[in-house]
């Protein structure tokens, strides 16, 4: 059998602590490369009816397995980045074809899963997150937590949504008694592997938070409606009778400024409806970071009729189609 070098998900050699020596323009490369994989994915399983189940990788290959002929995916085992896939990838959604559509997805599933995928993934992230290359977002956070009169002896609760490090300021600042860190994949001892979305909800006030930090997270949940549905749940685990029940919210710039269907004001306003407002914004180069806090009025419910669809809100020929989208009715959370 032929050892195979491991390689990463761009194609090339990737070495054994990525992180370590990755360059920021290389992790860009790898972050977009997935978000383009995962995305092509979705729209050729949508179109030849395969179930995806949302954050189960492993069930998701299975169910894709099965629909790959044994002599498409062996094509493509070595992982290399073919250059007559990579136009078809990009044109897929225009294919009605099914054996085009199941050659793709063979070529997807060697790129995504034989290197590392999610793994990679959170890897490259963690390349922004070093101390050298602006820090992790938490760092901003603590900082307008200290504006707000917040001090180590509050000894606040929060969770940790897609966590990367359980070194990031969030968890070094001491204002927190405890930092519950969860992830699709945990990369290291003290995150728990977790999907929010199938995290138990809480019994009690014991069970909820005072801070729920979601950064760059919801750019990754892959549909808009799959955003919504996480935005509604976050309620249910802060505290309902408390002054700080934060939801600390970081998004790429171009979610919100260069997205058809979303702007600053459309976001705040649809977290308005989840009654959330906003406490604290800013706009660095690249990211947008908000903390909201949850309270004050209930939501009308002629008011989130206006978020349960996709409304162009911009237009322009380099937009991105980023969107949220809530339930058509408040979820029966379970
Ligand atoms: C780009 S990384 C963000 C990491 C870090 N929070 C930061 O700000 O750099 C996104 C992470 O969110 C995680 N994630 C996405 N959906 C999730 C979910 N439903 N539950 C838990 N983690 C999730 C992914 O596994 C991934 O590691």
């Amino acid at each position: 059998m032929l050892s195979r070098k491991r390689r990463s998900i761009t194609g090339n050699r990737a070495s054994k602590d990525v992180s370590a020596n990755i360059k920021p323009t290389r992790a860009r490369k790898i972050i977009r490369r997935f978000h383009l994989l995962i995305n092509k994915r979705r729209i050729i399983c949508d179109k030849l009816g395969i179930p995806l189940v949302d954050n189960d990788e492993n069930q998701n290959a299975k169910n894709i397995s099965q629909f790959l002929d044994d002599s498409t995916r062996p094509r493509y085992d070595l992982g290399f980045t073919s250059t007559d896939m990579e136009p078809q990838l990009l044109q897929v959604q225009s294919y009605q074809e099914p054996e085009k559509l199941v050659e793709c997805l063979g070529y997807i599933m060697s790129q995504v899963d034989k290197r590392g995928g999610l793994k990679d993934y959170q890897l490259a992230s963690r390349v922004g997150q070093t101390a050298n290359r602006g820090g992790d977002s938490s760092k901003l956070l603590v900082s307008w937590l200290k504006e707000l009169g917040h001090t180590v002896h509050n000894k606040m609760r929060a969770l940790e949504i897609g966590s990367l490090s359980t070194k990031n300021r969030i968890s070094t600042c001491g204002m927190f008694q405890t930092v519950t860190r969860i992830d699709l994949e945990s990369s290291q001892p003290g995150i728990v592997k977790q999907d929010f979305m199938q995290r138990q909800l809480p019994r009690s006030e014991e069970d909820r938070f005072d801070l729920i930090s979601c950064s760059l997270v919801l750019n990754f949940v892959p549909t808009p409606l799959q955003r919504g549905k996480m935005c509604e749940r976050f309620a249910s685990f802060l505290l309902s009778h408390s002054s700080t029940a934060y939801l600390f919210v970081v998004l790429p710039l171009p979610c919100i400024n260069n997205s058809r269907y979303m702007d600053k004001e459309h976001y705040l306003d649809l977290m308005g409806c989840l009654n959330y407002f906003l406490v604290k914004y800013h706009e660095a180069k690249k990211l947008c970071y908000m903390l909201l806090r949850h309270g004050g009025q209930s939501t009308e419910h002629a008011k989130r009729d206006r978020f349960t669809k996709k409304d162009k809100l911009h237009d322009g020929p380099n937009m991105n189609n980023f969107c949220i989208i809530l339930p058509a009715f408040e979820s029966k959370l379970a």
